[in-house]
């Protein structure tokens, strides 16, 4: 398994020397050991090829000059000079003081880890005394020697380390690098975790949308997935491509490193220090007391003190970015300590009827305040997560019983780190043929169930827009909204004697249609995505008024037809926004009220004119609207000065509409009124009204 005999490639760049000189390990081992350890080992740096480069004149080449083949891996090639200016920016590059970590490794060890392939990946070394040490690669574990751990070798690795706080912890001056000690009963350290730190410039970008929405962010994942790595990068891309006041509170140096001097990983970040971990939530609420951060950095939530501390800071309406352990969010609902994060849990019980209702049982449980963090990020490897981006909304579908709504992305870091949303296995997209027979269907054996007129008629509209729709008449529309619009759905078809027939749901996967706003939509573009996962349609209003969500209550329930405009996605309805453009005087409300009154009570059911009164020619033109909107026929029984309208019985023929329009344009213009004489002898009577 292991990797022996390695022979390293010296190869001079800038003479005409191209041969590969080779020296053996040994000697390699031997620079390694001298003084110019740290320099020589950039210069002999291992690629996937075995080679390594150095200059003519016995120095090493400084990196820049090395132009990585495209073989090369990225990120994580150990070279520790490597600046992520030098590559592009909008690809990851992990830099890890390398060299820095290989010198608390035992020499012995050192040439034999300088052998494996992946040298530039490593993860930790763990040395157990009396047991056989490992590396740990992505790849997985390699046994770097037969020899057993001494405890010479231990006491080397633990000169070269800074002191173990509390936690067992320790790292090495300037640098990422972790690590962690056990200790025997006497408390004497008999087994080490050292831990390569990495700052990877482009690690965030798969949640950078996230990030810069300014929400708090909950990222969980099992232990060396990148949480830290992860964290670290979302403080400099804050810091200094977003110009915020990031302070992270580094409980074991993790984050900035060790030193008083922070690593230059977290670019402009600030950082505090934490004199020992129980004092770490004291410290988070300092961040926020004295320094005024806009953003608050924090590893590991793991106790319930941390968890208040968290939601202080929340409240205080700064941003929050923290990791927790944990694999999926139900892993932090079920932990006590840290429930807090998600909003608390309780145990509620129902009324009789309110369970029945519900179709629950009579105890459950429920979130008990708002959550801390705005979303999460399971992470499951450092290029592919689960967003939810509701946590609120996770949380309540998970106590419910229910699958939450999430989004899967993933990130191609050897492209152009570019991040995309992979469809969920439950969401899988229904084939078009599929959509339409299920359509088909459902029309067909509701047709078959009901013989209420109206209802039927609204009821087969509702179908054919809601493809989704469940057979069950009884039960209301389920309408998945995002962010304030709940309560304010609620209201309006409370108001309007629906509430039967529409209801609001948190869960995705239960719904049958999304309500948001265009805002809404063009700040989160995830909700068209999971829309069309799930085939659902999309309602979208402009703004949150009561009208607007009035025509989506009316549109949803297939009570007015759609818009026919043309739109981004086949399942998006647009509610158009039909509000008077100006508020109209009490003037106008009167005389069109008078227009309606007249039509309504006397012209229509009594078959009679009816004769307005004398009004100023811009409020006579908006009259002529509106009896037109009835199609219905006027007359100016005034003088041009002082113009009155006479609603006469009889419908608007087509020509005559396009001259009252033509003319109502005029009038729109000039604010003079003309109106069109009573067309002759061809008028058509109303069909409603008696002959
Ligand atoms: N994007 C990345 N590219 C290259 N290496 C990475 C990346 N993310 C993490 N690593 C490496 O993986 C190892 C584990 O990373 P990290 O310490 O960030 O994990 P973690 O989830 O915080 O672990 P823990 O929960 O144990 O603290 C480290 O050696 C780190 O350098």
């Amino acid at each position: 398994m292991r990797a022996l005999n390695s022979h390293f490639v010296l190869i001079d760049l800038h003479s005409s020397w191209n041969s590969a000189t080779q020296i053996p390990a040994s000697t390699f081992a031997y620079l390694q050991a001298t003084r110019f350890s740290t320099s020589l080992s950039a210069a002999f740096r291992r690629t996937r090829g075995g080679r390594s480069r150095i200059s003519s004149s016995g120095l090493p080449v400084p990196l820049t000059e090395i132009r990585r083949p495209r073989e090369w891996p990225i990120p994580g090639n150990g070279l520790s000079s490597v600046s992520s200016n030098s590559a592009s920016s909008s690809q990851s590059q992990a830099v890890s003081d390398l060299d820095l970590f290989l010198e608390l490794v035992p020499l012995r060890m050192r040439n034999e880890l300088f052998g494996h392939a992946e040298i530039g990946d490593l993860i930790e070394v763990v040395m157990d005394l009396g047991r056989q040490p490992l590396a740990r690669f992505p790849s997985g574990d390699w046994v770097i020697s037969e020899q057993l751990v001494q405890l010479e070798d231990l006491r080397h690795a633990i000169s070269k380390v800074g002191e173990f706080s509390d936690d067992n912890r320790s790292g090495i001056d300037h640098s990422l690098h972790r690590i962690s000690a056990i200790r025997n009963r006497k408390l004497q350290i008999i087994g080490l975790t050292c831990r390569v730190g990495r700052s990877v410039s482009g690690s965030a970008e798969i949640i950078r949308d996230l990030v810069e929405g300014g929400g708090s962010i909950l990222v969980i994942g099992p232990p060396g997935v990148g949480k830290t790595t992860l964290i670290r990068e979302i403080a400099r891309m804050l810091a200094d491509e977003r110009k915020k006041r990031v302070v992270i509170v580094d409980t074991s140096n993790e984050i900035g490193g060790d030193g008083d001097v922070p690593h230059s990983g977290i670019g402009r970040a600030r950082r505090m220090q934490v004199p020992n971990v129980h004092m770490q939530h004291n410290v988070m609420i300092e961040a926020v007391e004295n320094h005024m951060p806009q953003t608050i950095i924090i590893d590991e939530i793991g106790t319930e003190l941390e968890a208040l501390a968290a939601s202080t800071i929340a409240q205080r309406g700064v941003q929050l970015v923290a990791t927790a352990h944990g694999i999926t969010i139900e892993n932090i609902i079920k932990n006590p300590s840290l429930q807090l994060l998600v909003g608390g849990i309780e145990s509620v019980t129902l009324g009789d009827d309110e369970a029945r209702k519900r179709k629950v049982q009579k105890t459950i449980l429920e979130r008990k305040g708002p959550a801390t963090f705005t979303c999460a990020v399971e992470m499951i490897t450092r290029t592919e997560c689960r967003v939810h981006h509701r946590l609120d909304a996770t949380v309540d579908a998970i106590l419910a019983g229910k699958s939450p709504l999430f989004e899967m992305r993933s990130m191609d870091v050897e492209a152009d780190n570019s991040v995309k949303s992979i469809p969920t296995p439950e969401s899988h997209q229904l084939e078009h043929s599929e959509l339409a027979d299920i359509e088909e269907r459902t029309q067909i054996e509701y047709a078959e169930k009901v013989d209420d007129g109206e209802k039927e008629e609204y009821s087969l509209n509702l179908m054919n827009l809601i493809p989704n729709r469940s057979l069950s008449i009884s039960s209301p529309v389920l309408v998945y909204t995002y962010k304030t619009l709940e309560a304010d759905l609620q209201q309006v078809a409370s108001v309007m004697g629906l509430e039967d027939d529409i209801d609001v749901t948190n869960d995705i996967s239960a719904a049958d249609a999304i309500l948001a706003s265009t805002s809404e939509l063009k700040q989160n573009p995830w909700i068209r995505g999971v829309a069309k996962l799930h085939q659902l349609p999309v309602f979208v209003i402009k703004s949150n008024t009561m009208a607007q969500l009035v025509k989506a209550v009316r549109m949803i329930l297939g009570m007015t037809s759609r818009s026919k405009q043309p739109l981004q996605s086949p399942f998006d309805f647009e509610i158009k926004d039909d509000a008077p453009k100006r508020k109209p005087s009490i003037e106008e409300i009167d005389a069109l009220e008078e227009v309606r009154l007249a039509i309504e009570y006397i012209v229509i059911p009594g078959g009679e004119p009816v004769e307005l009164l004398p009004r100023r020619s811009e409020i006579v033109a908006r009259q002529l609207e509106l009896v037109e909107s009835y199609q219905l026929t006027v007359e100016n029984s005034g003088t041009d000065l002082n113009p009155r309208l006479q609603i006469l019985p009889q419908k608007l023929n087509k020509i005559t509409a396009l001259k009252h329009s033509k003319s109502s344009s005029i009038l729109h213009k000039d604010t003079t009124f003309k109106p069109v004489a009573r067309d002759g002898g061809g008028v058509a009577r109303l069909p409603l009204l008696p002959e």
